[in-house]
């Protein structure tokens, strides 16, 4: 791994966090906390790896055999771990994705890697939604997209307002899943039916 990110050194990033540890209270030099902001640079390459993914590139890779399926494909409960740009809390959320190809039909597993690619990000919900579904209508050009996003803001919960249990929801419907209240219907319904998983 580059020792030198965005024009950051990786001794920059880890001075920082030095600096935040002290700023809340600690003595950065303590045993335990020596290496600590080692760690959390390498945990940011993990938690921040989406900036060097390009989305649409999973895309790229498209199945001719399945070309004549002209039906809605839907992958649902795509867990995901986010940061919001606000706090830099977690964002820990289940996406579900669904389009109606024209032509185009894609590896599921690829909608998954799309949700982890601007997952790992800083980011607002309602703008992940939209990128999501983006990606895949530039991508993939079905006659329509649709993604629901359901997740919970760590900066809600353990702090500021403290409300456990909220969770938000927001949605990207594009094409006939805009227009065409029976396609909509069709992936809600799809969404809401009870997986093994959950
Ligand atoms: N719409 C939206 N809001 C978000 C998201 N993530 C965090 N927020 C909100 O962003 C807002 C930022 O508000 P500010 O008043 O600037 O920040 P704050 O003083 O820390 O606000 P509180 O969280 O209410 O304490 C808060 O209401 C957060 O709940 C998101 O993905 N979408
Ligand atoms: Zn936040």
């Amino acid at each position: 791994m580059s020792d030198t990110r965005n024009d950051v050194s990786r001794a920059q990033a880890e001075e920082a966090v030095r600096t935040l540890l002290q700023w809340s209270g600690e003595d950065p030099k303590r045993e335990g906390l020596i290496d600590t902001p080692k760690r959390v640079v390498k945990a940011y390459e993990d938690w921040f790896s989406g900036y060097a993914l390009d989305p649409e590139q999973y895309l790229a890779r498209t199945f001719e055999e399945v070309e004549g399926y002209d039906e809605l494909i839907v992958l649902r409960d795509i867990q995901f771990e986010s940061h919001c740009e606000h706090h830099m809390a977690p964002i820990i959320g289940r996406a579900h994705v669904g389009y109606l190809p024209a032509g185009k039909v894609v590896g599921i597993s690829k909608l998954a890697r799309v949700v982890e690619a601007y997952a790992r990000r800083f980011q607002v919900q309602e703008k992940m939604t939209a990128q999501i579904a983006g990606c895949i209508q530039r991508a993939l050009h079905p006659l329509g997209v649709g993604v629901v996003v359901e997740a919970a803001h760590e900066c809600m919960t353990t702090r500021g307002v403290h409300k456990r249990g909220v969770s938000m929801v927001t949605s990207t419907m594009l094409g006939t899943f805009r227009e065409d209240a029976r396609t909509r219907g069709e992936f809600l319904q799809f969404i809401s039916v009870g997986s093994a998983h959950r």
